[in-house]
Order: C-alpha cells, then structure tokens, then sequence
C-alpha cells in the first residue's frame, strides 16, 4: 500500500480563483469560472475555493478591494491553497502586492499564465514550441521583476514549461528588459525561418486551385476526431502521408499544429481540409498573435466547419467563443457550417440535417456520410459541368485540370482532346477560351 506516499508526493498544487464581476460579464461569469476551473484542471491544478467581489472597476494596487483582499487571505489559509489565479490579467504591481499580503509561499498568477502553461505542455513540434516561447516571453516583458518572471525564464530554458505549478529554487539571475527582447527577436527569426520553408507548402495548395475547408470550434469539441473520420473514409491517396490520422485525445488543445489532408468524395470532387487548434474565451492576445501561421490555415479557407461539443450545457457560450476568436483572427466573413458533435452523450437523435447543419457524433459511420454529402451540397453548389477543348499543344493544361477537378468524360478528336469537367467560377473565367461551343 504505497499508494498513500506516492499521492503525496505528487499532490496536486492547491488553487484559489479570483474574479470580478461586473455589468459587462455579469452573464457569463460562471461560464468563465467554470472554464478556468477546466483549465486548471488541465495543468494538474486543484480548484479549492473561489472568491469574487462586484465591483465596477478593478483596484489597480491589488485587483481586490481591501476588505476582500483580507478574505482571499484567510480563504487562502483555511483552504491550504498554495497558487491564487485570478481571473483577469495581473500587472506585475497587482502580483507583487497581493504576493505581499499573502506572505509566505503563495504565489499569484492570472488566468492567461495558466493557459500558457498548457500550452507550453503541449507543443510538440518545433514550429509550436517556439510559438509558446514567443508567447511567454512577450507575456513576461510587462511583468519583469515578479518572482514569476524569473521562473518563467528558468522554466523556458530548462525546456520544461510549467510555472503555474512552482518548483522549487527561484534563480538569483536578474532578468533585464534588454535581455528579454533580445530573446523575442531571436526566437521571431527562428521562427520565420521555419515558417518560411513551410509556406512555400501553403503557397502551393493555395496555387493548386482547390476548395479549403477549415474545421474550427471550442477546444475537446471534436475537430481532430472528424479530421480522422474523413481521413479515414475520404482520403485522396496520392500524397505520402495522405492516411496519416492526427493526434484526438479528451484534453483541452490536444492540437497546437494545424494539419492539412486532401479529402476525395465518392462522386471524385475534391478539397483540402484542415484541422486546427481549438479556442477558448479570452485567448491570450500574445498566443493568438504566435499562432497566426497556425490559424491562418482557417483565415484561408473557403468553408468552416464549426465543431460543437452539443453535450456540454455551456454549448451556446462556446458558440459565441468562437465567433469571437474568429472576428479576432479576421476569419468571421468565411461561410460556416456547423457540425453539433457528440449527439450521442447529449441523447439527441443522429445523425440529422437542420438546415446547412448537422447533428452527429464522430464516432458514427452515417454520420460521416452524412457530412459528405452536406460538404458536397455546399462547397460545390456553384460549380459547373462543362465541355472544354483543349489543343493538343495545351498538354500542361489537361494534367492541371485533371489533378484538382473529376475529369467526367475525355476523347480525342482532330481539334484536341474534348472533356466534360466540373469547374469552378473562377476556373471557368481562366478557361473559358477553351469552352467548346
Ligand atoms: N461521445 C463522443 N465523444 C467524442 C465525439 N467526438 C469526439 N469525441 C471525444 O472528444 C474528445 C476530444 O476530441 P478531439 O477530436 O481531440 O477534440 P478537438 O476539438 O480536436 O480538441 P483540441 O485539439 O483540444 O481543440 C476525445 O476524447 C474524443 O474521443 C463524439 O461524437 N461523441
Ligand atoms: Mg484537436
């Protein structure tokens, strides 16, 4: 009977939320406590009490008023809480001094710190670990002098990430601002540099004339298990990696990479279709900001597919997370879809067509066709079936149409090499010298 010992040693780190609420997050305010609850949760931390206090606008020494400040003190103490986390972003005066009112080994952080830390925990490649880096770090530059910030570095450097979760010995190394930035502009270069070579992949799909369909939607939605489903039953296999599943797991952003798969229906219409990282309320501006490239991959798209986990009671809220990240993000004039995933835990009946959208769940075969045929309707609803001729000296050409389009019929004759093919409006204005009368 070990078991007793080991859960000591790895007790979890005990925390306190801290909120405001006001007029303008009255409605959402336990939506946004349960949310940080989750994300807490996330990073092995343990919700052990919660405080907020009404108040118009927040007190610029210590987040809290006076009064409440005394009873986030003795919460604190009664709760043997070791981490508070408030709910709104900290200045680096707000840390220091509620640090100071708490004494001992209590240490404060804001509720983006914790969302980095996830992060920070879950890149895995090289692209997306330098995307966190870059994030904390400009995270860090308003928050020098905290004990944070020199945690944080120490963190960084040592490849591990957590610092919401203490360890033990703080460095003695003092942090100046000059430091910092030199570190941002190193890593910005490492990164471009890494992208650079990726985009050229990116320029080429967006050349290669296809249709882009992008699912986005809530983190643990389900983006990543519709991506495999498609995959799996849809997968245009000319590239070499054309099977290749991604990562699906129940934890909050599984996925920090976006990943890009060529999808052929049964009638040969094709598309590319990107699974990407998933939102939450308030996403650290500096994480958005990193992650552009990554998000890119939904600004580009034709068509989204909003991912909606329709079990969670929270579902609307999320929705409209959503949106708002999409708006930050400039991706909210692109047509959407929603798939309102997970029918099967929420007891609704599956899969369903409400109009342009789909009640389904992931996990269900019929519900994978069913989105097929939903995709088809919509993504080539202004496509047209036409009949080119192509000279014999356009060569170039019918290998170019017959890699992105479904050639239907093709023969020979003395002009050239007649086709019956689908195109889209912009194909058919390049082409259109080529129409056969
Ligand atoms: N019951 C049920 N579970 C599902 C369904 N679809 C996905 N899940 C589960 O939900 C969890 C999250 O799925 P993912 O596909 O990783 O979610 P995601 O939206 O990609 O999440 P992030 O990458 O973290 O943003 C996994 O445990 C899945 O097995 C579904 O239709 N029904
Ligand atoms: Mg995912």
């Amino acid at each position: 009977m070990t078991t007793k010992i080991n859960e000591t040693k790895q007790a979890a780190v005990k925390a306190v939320i801290i909120a405001v609420e006001n007029q303008q997050n009255e409605e959402i305010f336990d939506y946004k406590i349960e949310e940080t609850k989750h994300l807490a949760e996330a990073n092995k931390i343990k919700i052990v009490g919660s405080l907020n206090q009404k108040i118009n606008r927040i007190n610029s020494a210590t987040y809290f008023g006076k009064g409440k400040i005394q009873q986030l003190k003795e919460l604190v103490a009664s709760s043997d809480a070791d981490l508070v986390i408030s709910q709104d972003d900290l200045t680096a005066t707000q840390i220091r001094n509620i640090e100071k009112e708490l004494s001992g080994d209590v240490h404060v952080v804001d509720r983006t710190a914790v969302i980095l830390d996830i992060f920070a925990a879950r890149a895995k490649t090289k692209i997306a670990k330098l995307q966190v880096r870059l994030a904390q770090k400009q995270y860090q530059l308003p928050r020098l002098h905290t004990s944070l910030a020199k945690e944080l570095d120490q963190q960084a450097g040592a490849g591990g990430a957590s610092f919401t979760s203490r360890g033990s010995g703080e460095t003695k190394l003092e942090l100046n601002r000059r430091t910092l930035e030199a570190q941002i502009s190193q890593i910005k270069k490492e990164l471009n540099d890494l992208l650079e070579a990726a985009s050229i992949q990116s320029k080429q799909r967006q050349r290669s004339g296809l249709r882009r369909v992008a699912f986005v939607g809530y983190t643990n939605a389900g983006k990543s298990s519709w991506m495999n489903q498609m995959i799996k039953h849809f997968s245009d296999k000319v590239a070499s990696n054309a099977d290749k599943q991604v990562f699906e797991k129940n934890m909050l952003f599984a996925t920090l990479d976006s990943t890009v798969r060529s999808i052929r229906l049964r009638n040969n219409r094709r598309f590319l279709l990107s699974d990407t990282v998933g939102f939450v309320s308030d996403l650290p501006h500096d994480l958005v900001a990193s992650f552009k490239s990554t998000l890119d991959e939904a600004k580009n798209a034709d068509l989204l597919v909003q991912i909606v986990d329709i079990s969670d009671p929270n579902y609307h809220a999320m929705i409209d997370t959503t949106k708002e990240t999409l708006a930050e993000i400039g991706a909210d004039q692109i047509p959407m879809i929603m798939i309102f995933n997970k029918a099967d835990l929420a007891g609704i009946e599956y899969p369903q067509q409400e109009g342009e959208n789909l009640i389904a769940s992931s996990f269900d075969e019929r519900s994978v066709e069913e989105f097929a045929k939903v995709i088809d309707q919509k993504l080539f609803a202004d496509f047209k079936k036409v009949r080119l001729l192509l000279p014999f000296d356009q060569g170039g050409l019918l290998n170019r149409l017959s890699k992105e389009n479904d050639i239907l019929e093709q023969r020979f004759t003395e002009a050239g090499t007649e086709i019956m093919v689908e195109l889209a409006p912009e194909q058919l204005q390049r082409y259109k010298s080529f129409l056969k009368a």
